[in-house]
């Protein structure tokens, strides 16, 4: 699902109003059926106190004509107008006086007023700003938007969380509304997603409003949402007729005395996500270990007992994932050097391996082109420099997948792969897949994938995407607490199924 910027919002409303021949009102029509029908839903008529704050915008416009509808529908609902400003919209206006011709006649805060009484059992209905905020907002604003977040009552967010800015921070985070959930036209906005902005929203969905699909189609965008739509079309099938060495040979480097844990753990990710052949290539003292632990993969070993000294791979591998559990010795950054300077495959780096890039930035320049580099926050920190916000960062990484020619995915609770200018942001996984090990198993999924022969880009954006999945279906079973990065391995195949299993009919009932 291709995520907008505010101006391409605002450039999809004038087209779809233009192309439709609607009027603006109309659309905002749309926008405030879409909300009423969602509530009524779910309400059935309960008489709860509906409590709704409108702004005098378009987003304020939606809330004051959500009022219309859930009057005429018989809810029991107040209207506040935060009357922020004289520059009152259009669209506000005609519905602010749809409202006043049915004797409903909302009540107007401005920085002289008390704010009304809020019970926790009431629904609050959050449309003061939406994607229009462009400034700091006035204390007595703000003071209303802490007002109601410290009321524990349900907030039903309009389009983005109220004080919550479309590309940047918000300058001071009590004055943003914090959602319980937020209904956003059409599109998910970026903010949902990044660790800083996404804190504000429990939930989010996207109701249609009809923007018109010519313009949505058409227009390319900066990021993209991955789900399951997403994902399929990248699925390359096993063939009948196939034997193993259709799906490649990976070779896994890394592990150290004491870490030996973190090569078993990608091997055997690898291999469980389908690459036909998969070594090993650790310090001796892994021997034992990773031939007991997982007979399905061979091993190669270094001369030396505890760390990695040289690397001596006697064939050429379909691919590399290389750095987990490696170590930063004096020895190991040589070997890494002298295999950069010699390795050609495709390469999937990871922890160590990225600490060493980032502490010798002169070794980048070998890094073959298109490889793909897993870095969790920190690491992308020691890669990429500090950064001033989540938005910042993001420019920060994307200049340095152009720089390098390579692809960065951005660990964290929504995954983003980076390449050159695109962002493809992950819409799988959960908090119990932050664990020890779980890395270890995305490197390895990533280079089995690479193995079978999807390009490193595919490679990583299925991969991020499977690997959320296994930890989704994992927590099934574990919870979030118990669930370790084994349990990741061990549902990759239950990942799969659910990736290829055919949706539901609609109206269908499992029974
Ligand atoms: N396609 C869609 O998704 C549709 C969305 N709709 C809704 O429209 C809003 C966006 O409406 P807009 O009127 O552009 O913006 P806001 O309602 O968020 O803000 C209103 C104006 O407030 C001014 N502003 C901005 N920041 C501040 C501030 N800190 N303090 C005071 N005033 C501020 C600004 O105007 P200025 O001229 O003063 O700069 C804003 O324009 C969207 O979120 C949806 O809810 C449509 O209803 C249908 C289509
Ligand atoms: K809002």
């Amino acid at each position: 699902m291709k995520i907008f910027t505010a101006s391409q919002i605002y450039d999809a409303d004038k087209f779809t109003i233009s192309k439709q021949q609607i009027k603006s009102d109309d659309l905002m029509e749309r926008a405030a059926t879409a909300l009423f029908n969602w509530i009524h839903s779910r309400l059935n008529g309960a008489q709860v106190n509906i409590k709704l704050f409108c702004g005098i915008g378009n987003n304020g416009g939606d809330g004051i004509a959500l009022a219309r509808l859930l009057q005429e529908h018989g809810y029991s609902i107040s209207v506040f107008v935060v009357n922020y400003s004289e520059k009152r919209s259009k669209d506000f206006l005609i519905n602010l006086d749809r409202l006043k011709d049915r004797k409903l006649w909302p009540e107007f805060l401005d920085s002289d007023c008390s704010f009304p009484d809020i019970n926790q059992n009431d629904i609050i209905v959050d449309a003061i700003f939406g994607i229009g905020l462009n400034r700091k907002l006035d204390d007595w604003v703000g003071n209303l938007i802490k007002h109601i977040n410290v009321s524990n009552a349900f907030v039903l967010s309009v389009d983005i969380p109220s004080g919550l800015p479309m590309d940047s921070n918000p300058s001071d985070s009590s004055y943003v509304i914090r959602a319980s959930h937020v209904l956003s036209f059409q599109v998910p906005k970026l903010i949902f997603f990044l660790p800083e902005t996404g804190i504000y929203q429990n939930q989010w969905e996207v109701l249609d409003i009809g923007l018109d699909p010519e313009y949505l189609n058409s227009t390319n965008t900066e990021y993209q949402l991955i789900g399951k739509n997403e994902i399929l079309p990248l699925y390359r099938p096993r063939l009948k007729f196939s034997h193993k060495g259709n799906y490649g040979h990976a070779v896994i480097i890394g592990g150290s005395y004491g870490k030996i844990g973190a090569v078993q753990l990608a091997c055997s990710a690898c291999l469980s996500v389908g690459s036909g052949l998969v070594t090993a290539y650790v310090p001796e003292c892994g021997y034992n270990a990773l031939q007991t632990a997982l007979p399905e993969a061979m091993v190669l070993t270094d001369d030396e007992d505890d760390s990695i000294t040289k690397i001596n791979v006697p064939f050429v591998p379909s691919v590399y994932g290389i750095g987990m559990g490696m170590g930063t010795e004096e020895k190991t950054i040589k070997a890494f050097g002298t295999f950069l300077k010699n390795v050609e495959s495709p390469l999937v780096i990871d922890a160590d391996g990225l600490n060493i890039l980032a502490k010798h930035p002169s070794l980048l320049k070998d890094v073959p082109k298109g490889s793909v580099l897993t870095p969790h926050p920190k690491e992308l920190q020691r890669l990429i420099g500090e950064w001033e916000d989540d938005f910042d960062k993001l420019n920060k990484a994307k200049d340095f997948s152009v720089k390098n020619n390579c692809i960065l995915v951005i660990k964290g609770a929504h995954s983003i792969v980076i390449h050159a200018e695109k962002g493809y942001i992950n819409n799988t996984g959960n908090p119990g897949m932050a664990t020890a090990g779980s890395g270890d198993v995305l490197t390895g999924m990533i280079t089995g994938l690479i193995s079978q022969g999807y390009s490193p880009l595919n490679a990583a954006i299925f991969g991020v995407y499977l690997h959320g999945m296994a930890g989704d279906v994992g927590v099934m079973d574990f919870g979030y607490e118990a669930l370790k990065a084994t349990e990741i391995i061990n549902n990759i195949g239950k990942a799969y199924i659910e990736l290829l299993r055919p949706p539901k009919p609609e109206n269908v009932k499992e029974v």
